[in-house]
């Protein structure tokens, strides 16, 4: 199981207009996937095994002041959506999971936003199993943790506009200060 997770550091305020930066984040997390995808493949085929991408809420639906991570979220759904479309018309047995994680509590993540966001982050070690069940399940999705992330998406599929002032509202916006 090729499990796909790591992260570059990005900032989490408005968007600065820094190209590099984004093209920087494009590498690390989205164009290093394809990199260890194509090869890892070899082995997958062979094993009949299972690709694990770690994505977010925000790669599904725009979140403020992570632009240019949202962006590269964005971009491993395209990739990976298509690719797994081709596995199955070539008869390529290997999975393909896309993890839609809402707000978990890691140490980076919990400093980074915990000033500006008014939900509660889910615990990082259930978070973790599932992650490796939704693997070897070989789930399309996994969606974690599944009553916020099925909420939002069902918003999302009937009335956006409602969705997205919704996610304004779960931000302390004055406690983001313009860099
Ligand atoms: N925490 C959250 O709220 C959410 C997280 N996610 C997703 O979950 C996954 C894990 O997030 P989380 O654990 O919070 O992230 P962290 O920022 O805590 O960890 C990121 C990891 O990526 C590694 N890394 C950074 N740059 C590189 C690089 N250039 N090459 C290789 N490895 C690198 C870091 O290694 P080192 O420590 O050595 O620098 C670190 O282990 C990510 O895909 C993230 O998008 C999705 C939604 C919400
Ligand atoms: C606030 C969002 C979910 C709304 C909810 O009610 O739960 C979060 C969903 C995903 C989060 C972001 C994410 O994907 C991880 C990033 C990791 C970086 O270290 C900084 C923080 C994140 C941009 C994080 C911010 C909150 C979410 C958008």
């Amino acid at each position: 199981m090729l499990i796909l997770n790591h992260i570059g550091y990005t900032y989490f305020n408005y968007f600065d207009g820094d190209v590099g930066h984004v093209r920087k984040l494009l590498e690390i997390n989205f164009l290093s996937y394809v990199a260890m995808t194509v090869s890892a493949l070899p082995l997958l085929k062979e094993s009949e095994g299972s690709i694990v991408v770690v994505s977010s809420m925000a790669g599904k639906t725009g979140a403020p002041f992570s632009a240019p991570y949202s962006a590269t979220k964005f971009a491993l759904d395209g990739f990976f959506s298509s690719l797994r479309h081709e596995f199955i018309i070539d008869k390529v047995n290997v999975s393909i999971t896309l993890c839609i994680l809402g707000y978990i509590d890691t140490e980076n993540a919990v400093r980074a936003v915990s000033h500006a966001i008014r939900a509660t982050p889910a615990p990082k070690e259930e978070c973790a199993l599932e992650i490796i069940k939704s693997g070897a399940l070989r789930q399309r999705e996994l969606h974690y943790p599944s009553s916020t992330v099925g909420t939002m998406l069902l918003l999302q599929a009937i009335a956006p506009d409602f969705l997205d002032s919704l996610t304004r509202s779960g931000y302390k916006v004055e406690n983001i200060r313009r860099t």
